[in-house]
């Protein structure tokens, strides 16, 4: 693998309601709100975190190395996930700038939610929460998600080498 000094990472994940899961998104679980399908803890926020930097270091995706229906994955927290990835990074001489995130959902309001969100994902990542970006917007009741079938999110990832 060549090693530029900086690569970028971009991922896309959605998973629909479970009503009677828990609803675990940036590893925070959000009390009173519909819950997500899953063979995992279903956090599309975690997971496109995850996969971004995987992506930007040209690996694999994390089905590869999380495949579903694995019964070692079933109900996996996606934090072990998360700093799966993080680990990858720093094998490979990596740090993270930053990580940006985007939720898309009718439902729940998030902004509530995401101090303690960037908070943990920073934690998994060691890096500062001044490093993670989370914000949310509905889909203005346009398609699945503004049907309010589930909830999806998009994340990106810069990597740096020192
Ligand atoms: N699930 C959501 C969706 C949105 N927000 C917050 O509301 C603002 C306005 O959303 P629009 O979709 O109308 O642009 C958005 O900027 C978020 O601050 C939210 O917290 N949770
Ligand atoms: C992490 C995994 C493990 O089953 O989680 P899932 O809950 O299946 O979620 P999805 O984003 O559909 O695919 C990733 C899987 O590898």
């Amino acid at each position: 693998m060549s090693l530029p000094p900086f690569r970028t990472g971009l991922a896309y994940d959605v998973h629909r309601f479970a009503p009677e899961r828990p609803l675990v998104l940036g590893g925070v679980t959000i009390p009173d709100a519909p819950g997500l399908d899953g063979h995992s803890d279903a956090d599309c926020l975690t997971h496109a975190a995850s996969d971004a930097i995987l992506g930007a270091l040209a690996l694999p995706d994390i089905g590869f190395h999380f495949p579903p229906g694995d019964p070692s994955c079933l109900n996996i927290d996606s934090q072990k996930i998360l700093a799966f990835a993080a680990e990858k990074a720093a094998e490979l001489g990596y740090k993270i700038g930053n990580l940006d995130v985007m939720i898309i959902a009718e439902k729940p309001k998030i902004s509530p939610w995401t101090g303690k969100m960037r908070e943990r994902l920073a934690a998994t990542l060691g890096i500062g929460t001044d490093q993670v970006g989370i914000k949310a917007t509905t889909n203005e009741g346009l398609g699945s998600i503004g049907r309010g079938e589930g909830i999806s999110a998009m994340a990106t990832v810069l990597l740096y080498r020192e």
